[in-house]
């Protein structure tokens, strides 16, 4: 726990991961695996689910039976646009910005709903205040197809391959990947957030496009191991060791392992494969549910946690 002097009073400053949820979908499933994979890690800080409105109470009761901290957001619209987003659903993403409000907490660690924990990453709490701390994204899968990166085949994750032409200006500045990130929450920044919004035309890639416009100045690149974008398996695999990968994020089409079927491109790879047993594994152990770890630790006490119904659904054969 770090600490910091404020207002001439040793405040300790709060940390908590926290993470988003939309809709009365499966996206549920990714987070309670999210928090039972942290939970594994034996982290100190707790999980905080920042839900929209329309996440049903059902959903919610299981996501604090399995120890999550649920707080209801509202809602965040880009300006009205034409834009084509590269997925549709992209739009409900902005609502992420709310996340920045949560100033009981002095350092938060986001982690989208389809990311897995695998080891301990504590110690990113640790970094120094005043920067945004992220891994570097992939522009070579086709949901970036019309970018001008795509076109010309530029990539960050290796510049050497296809130079970024002197003709078209600078290259671009260190790109993101929005489904992790180390942050302060803060006020000001939250409403300068919202303001600058309110301004900026809305982008294929939404809030990941406008995160990395807005902390363009302060954005300290992180290594992969606490995001590995699966892409970058086949894309920049020279980029990746598997064996010491901390953060899965299961982004890549047809990845995410509670709606697994094998069928998509690349989905039949032998280390996709081993990634989505693994989240089963975790998702699948009763003995990380909160309830039996919290009912372990009291064990003896009188009152029976009343374990509820979680949706469980059989692990697919990912062999
Ligand atoms: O229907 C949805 C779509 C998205 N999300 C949340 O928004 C994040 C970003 O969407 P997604 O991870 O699907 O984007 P990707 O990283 O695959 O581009 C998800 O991880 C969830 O936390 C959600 O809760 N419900
Ligand atoms: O709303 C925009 C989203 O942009 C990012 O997803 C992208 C990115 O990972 C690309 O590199 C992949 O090619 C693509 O498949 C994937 O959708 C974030 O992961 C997500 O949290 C969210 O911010
Ligand atoms: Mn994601």
């Amino acid at each position: 726990m770090e600490m910091k002097f404020e207002k001439g009073s040793m405040e300790m400053q709060k940390r908590a991961f926290v993470t988003f949820l939309a809709g009365n979908g499966d996206y549920v499933k990714g987070v309670v695996g999210l928090a039972k994979g942290l939970r594994k890690t034996n982290t100190a800080y707790p999980l905080v689910v920042a839900v929209l409105p329309d996440v049903p109470q059902e959903h919610r009761q299981i996501l604090e039976t399995q120890g999550c901290i649920v707080r209801e957001i509202e809602p965040i619209y880009p300006p009205e646009n034409q834009t084509q987003f590269a997925m549709a659903y992209f739009v409900i993403n902005y609502s992420k910005l709310r996340i920045w409000e949560f100033v009981e907490y002095g350092k938060m660690i986001y982690l989208d709903g389809d990311i897995q924990v695998f080891d301990n990453i504590d110690h990113l709490f640790d970094y120094p205040d005043g920067q945004f701390y992220a891994v570097m994204d992939c522009f070579c899968e086709k949901t970036w197809s019309n970018t001008p990166r795509y076109k010309i085949g530029y990539c960050q994750q290796s510049p050497e391959r296809v130079q970024w032409p002197e003709e078209m200006g600078v290259p671009p500045p260190l790109y993101f990947n929005a489904g992790m990130f180390v942050f302060e929450p803060n006020l000001s920044t939250y409403n300068h957030l919202l303001n600058t919004l309110k301004i900026t035309a809305p982008t294929t890639f939404a809030e990941q496009d406008f995160l990395n416009m807005f902390f363009r100045e302060i954005y300290c690149p992180i290594p992969p191991v606490y995001n590995l974008v699966l892409a970058m398996l086949w894309r920049h695999p020279e980029n990746i060791d598997l064996d010491n990968v901390k953060v899965v994020h299961y982004c890549a089409v047809g990845s995410k392992p509670w709606r697994y079927t094998g069928k998509e491109e690349n989905m039949q790879r032998e280390d996709i494969k081993m990634l989505v047993e693994k989240w089963w594994d975790i998702y699948l152990d009763e003995s990380l549910d909160y309830y039996n770890v919290d009912a372990l630790k009291n064990a003896g006490e009188d009152d029976e946690k009343e374990s509820v119904a979680v949706p469980y659904v059989t692990a697919p054969s990912a062999a």
